[in-house]
């Protein structure tokens, strides 16, 4: 099922936590909402499943407006961060509850029931756990039984919010690369909230940058991270360095290294500022009359095949990080204290003003 929203508005009193929100979710993809605490997602994802109000704006399931269905009707499954499973029952009762409320009409017959139950255990590979009770697994393993519950209602629509976030980083890995092979299997048009950048990267189809309760942007986890649209995006995803110079007629000047930027034909004379990824930059030995920027090399973590070089400029206090292959750190020898020149290779200008 395709989910859209149209020119969502939500305050809370005074505050804002969604300004006129407008975004496409294609039958079948998994989509990342991406953004730091407080951005709205969280509030967006109630707003599809019907748990929370808009105040303008309109919610598309397969093209017809939701705004009249019940939360039921709209057949979304849920995976939250601390899911409440049921205690008093074991895992196999957890996830056929669903199935045997439904009202007598639709309700399964009980070889149904079984054998559903028993697919879905197969599915998140946790059958042998059948009749153990919630308190008697990991984490991990209970969230897998979630999202097997939130199944078993044979969804048409999958809102996972934030559903790894309480555990620990090695498990939170190896269940967001099972997330993913699960959704290749099945295939329900699935959202998932989180605020953790590389897991949004790893695990989606396409990523929805959120801040401050407007899209920053939209796009594949390669065109979010190689081509951030605003300053918010490059700081969120990954580390950047930003540095001051000159904008004028489409060109940047950075410490006496000029740029070509496109984009910025009309600008006179005004502030720039350059962001720039640890490893878009290259250094070298310091050579008097060559341009570049001048820095000491403060300190060097060279640990596996890369060096994270640590430098401070000499004109100015600021702090510019460096990656390189540990190859070519060991062959350039420099020493720690020593002066050196950063030439940044690949830069993205915005103008001063354009920087919130
Ligand atoms: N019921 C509410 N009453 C008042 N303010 C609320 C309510 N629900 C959310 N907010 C506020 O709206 C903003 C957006 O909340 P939301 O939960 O959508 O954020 P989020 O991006 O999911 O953040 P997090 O990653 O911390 O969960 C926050 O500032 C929050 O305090």
């Amino acid at each position: 099922m395709s989910i859209e929203v149209n020119n969502i508005n939500k305050r809370f009193g005074q505050f804002v936590a969604l300004d006129n929100v407008s975004l496409n979710f294609p039958s079948g993809e998994l989509t990342a909402l991406l953004g730091p605490s407080g951005c709205g997602k969280t509030t967006l994802l109630r707003i599809i499943a019907g748990l929370e109000h808009t105040d303008t704006g309109q919610v598309l399931l397969d093209g017809d407006d939701a705004s009249a269905s019940h939360v039921r009707e709209r057949q979304v499954g849920f995976v939250f961060q601390h899911y409440a499973l049921f205690k008093h029952m074991t895992v196999f009762e957890n996830i056929a509850f669903g199935l045997r409320v439904k009202s007598r009409a639709t309700r399964p017959s009980e070889k149904e029931i079984q054998e559903k139950v028993h697919r879905l255990l197969d599915l998140v590979q946790l059958d042998w756990l059948h009749d153990r009770y919630p308190p008697q697994l990991s984490g991990g393993q209970r969230q897998r039984i979630a999202l097997a519950r939130a199944l078993a209602a044979d969804p048409r629509v999958l809102l996972l919010d934030e559903p790894f976030g309480a555990l620990d980083a090695k498990v939170r890995k190896e269940l967001r690369r099972w997330l993913r092979r699960l959704h290749d299997e099945l295939h329900v048009t699935s959202i998932f909230v989180t605020h953790d950048q590389e897991e949004a990267l790893e695990v989606a189809d396409r990523v929805v940058l959120m801040n401050k309760g407007k899209v920053e942007q939209i796009g594949s986890p390669a065109e979010v991270y190689n081509h951030p649209a605003s300053p918010f995006v490059y700081g969120f995803l990954g580390s950047v360095n930003i540095f001051e110079g000159n904008l004028h007629a489409g060109v940047f000047d950075l410490a006496g290294t000029r740029f070509d930027v496109a984009g910025h034909d009309d600008a006179q004379n005004a502030k720039g500022l350059a962001y720039v990824r640890p490893h878009d930059i290259d250094v070298t030995r310091y050579v008097t009359g060559q341009t570049g920027i001048t820095a000491q090399l403060n300190r060097v973590h060279a640990i596996g095949p890369l060096a994270q070089l640590e430098l401070q400029r000499t004109d100015s206090s600021e702090i510019i990080e460096v990656t390189l292959s540990s190859e070519r750190y060991r062959e350039l020898e420099l020493k720690e204290g020593e002066i050196i020149l950063a030439r940044p290779s690949k830069l993205r200008v915005f103008a001063d003003g354009a920087v919130k």
